[in-house]
């Protein structure tokens, strides 16, 4: 898929090795325990895609402004860009917002999500540059998003 998407945007530019510093994360959430509507704030996540999946609802993304349930049947998976997918296209690819919605009755949630990252060992250029003509550092765009949510580093990995 990201070969895919490197010969749409710039066949000549690098291909990205996402093997080594991809990951799944499988978040566990109590909803009945928390008053907060949210469980989630939106945001986008700071990897090249993410690739979700819950049997329990409360998965929403924003169209147009505003936001609606990923209603995921469970054989179904929903394939998100992120931020660092839009800095590898200058801006052409947006990353989905997303939140988690506190839905009244559920009392267990969990959701699985597998990661893909770019190699920071050997990082690609970004395919397109960035309106100012630079090409962003993906390898420490990727470092600092991984450490977005008080987790451990990803650049640990490389050691
Ligand atoms: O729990 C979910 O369905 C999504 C979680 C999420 O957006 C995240 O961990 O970045
Ligand atoms: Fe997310």
């Amino acid at each position: 898929m990201l070969d895919d998407l490197r010969d749409a945007v710039d066949p000549e530019g690098d291909r990205i090795d996402a093997a080594e510093f991809s990951y799944l994360q499988l978040n566990y959430y109590r909803p009945g325990r928390e008053t907060r509507d949210l469980l989630q704030d939106a945001h986008e996540d700071g990897h090249l895609l993410t690739i979700v999946t819950s049997r329990q609802p409360g998965l929403e993304f924003e169209v147009d402004g505003r936001f609606e349930p990923a209603n995921l049947a469970p054989d179904e998976l929903l394939i998100m860009p992120g931020g660092i997918l839009t800095l590898m296209t200058g801006g052409l690819m947006q990353p989905l917002v997303h939140q988690v919605r506190n839905v009244p009755g559920l009392r267990k949630r969990a959701s699985l999500m597998f990661f893909v990252n770019a190699s920071v060992a050997n990082p690609p250029r970004a395919w397109i540059a960035a309106r100012d003509g630079t090409y962003p550092d993906i390898r420490q765009a990727t470092i600092e998003s991984s450490q977005m949510f008080g987790l451990g580093s990803i650049g640990a990995l490389a050691q």
